[in-house]
């Protein structure tokens, strides 16, 4: 595994009795990067973090986590990592410090090492105001923030965060975003996110994978994967029909929209592709009242990618 991937893993396999989960996945997310895990219910999100964070065993395949195999290095990869969402630890009956020293105290470390880390992590996330209170009267977004500070007491190397903003309000999903993007920069930690909110995928992530049928159907940037779908389309809008009528003779594969007088024009938006429909519409004597270039969201590549399993397609 080369010393640059926080996350190496090849051929997972997962079944449950007849129900294949995972055939076949492989991973390589480089050291400090966000990493998001995409795909509909019962996909088999869970199930891959579940297998790199050790929780349970996969049938095929190998990983490494953090430069640990899962397997044979299991309690190396436990100490390297950290992992917030559905197995939350935050108790609601204790403050928002004594849950942070509680951490301290699971991770064996000394008294006033635990304290040190508590306090910095109160200060970072901006919790300090309310480090005595008890985490039942938190908001939503507070708790969210407490657990990934619960995460970071045990300063992991690599992060697997199972939908972190989950039903928060934009305000303090753009929090956490920063949040994370923070610790990405500042500490060169790895996060692995599944989520199923594409705009917390195109916002955070640097690389997308999009998993489908058990296995990747697409990997890449969100532009990148933007760019694989058809969809991409300049739309002229002009003031009259005859405009638009002759406009349609000129640009014979556009698709007409009649109600808005306006055109479609399949098209990926470069400035080449946008100057030679001027042009066109130049030698027409021909103006158009508005262009627009319009390019599909990560919702349209997900939709396009998961409506059914997939042969898997080549990486970018
Ligand atoms: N312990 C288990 N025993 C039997 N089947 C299981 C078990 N755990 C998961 N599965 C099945 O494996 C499939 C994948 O589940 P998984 O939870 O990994 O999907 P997911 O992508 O995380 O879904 P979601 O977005 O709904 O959380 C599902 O069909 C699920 O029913």
């Amino acid at each position: 595994m080369s010393a640059m991937h926080a996350i190496h893993a090849e051929g997972l396999r997962k079944s449950y009795g007849e129900k294949l989960v995972l055939d076949g996945i492989g991973l390589r997310i480089p050291e400090a990067s966000v990493f998001a895990l995409l795909g509909p219910n019962g996909a088999g999100k869970t199930t891959a973090v579940q297998i790199l964070s050790t929780l349970i065993g996969a049938d095929g395949g190998e990983a490494r986590v953090a430069g640990y195999d899962v397997v044979r290095q299991a309690d190396d990869v436990r100490r390297s990592i950290g992992v917030t969402g559905q197995f939350a630890a935050v108790d609601g009956l204790l403050t928002a410090e004594e849950n942070l020293l509680l951490m301290a105290d699971l991770h064996h470390l000394p008294r006033r090492e635990g304290k040190r880390r508590a306090a910095d992590l109160l200060e970072r996330f901006d919790l300090t105001p309310d480090a005595k209170k008890t985490v039942s009267s938190f908001s939503g977004g507070m708790r969210r923030k407490l657990d990934l500070a619960m995460t970071l007491v045990g300063e992991p190397r690599v992060i697997f965060l199972d939908e972190p903003t989950t039903g928060l309000d934009p305000r303090s999903r753009r929090m956490l975003w920063e949040l994370i993007r923070g610790l990405v920069e500042d500490r060169g930690i790895t996060i692995f996110l599944t989520t199923q909110y594409l705009d917390e995928a195109d916002q955070l992530a640097d690389r997308i994978a999009v998993l489908n049928g058990g296995r990747i159907v697409a990997e890449g940037t969100s532009e990148e994967l933007k760019r694989r779908i058809p969809g991409s389309h300049i739309r002229l809008r002009f003031g009259g029909e005859d405009q638009l009528d002759a406009a349609a003779r000129v640009f014979d594969v556009a698709q007409r929209d009649p109600e808005n007088l306006a055109l479609n024009i399949p098209g990926d938006g470069t400035p080449g592709t946008v100057r030679a429909v001027l042009d066109l519409l130049d030698a027409a004597r021909l103006e158009a009242e508005s262009l627009t270039v319009h390019t599909p969201d990560l919702d349209d590549v997900f939709l396009a990618l998961t409506e059914k399993p997939q042969q898997p397609v080549p990486a970018l």
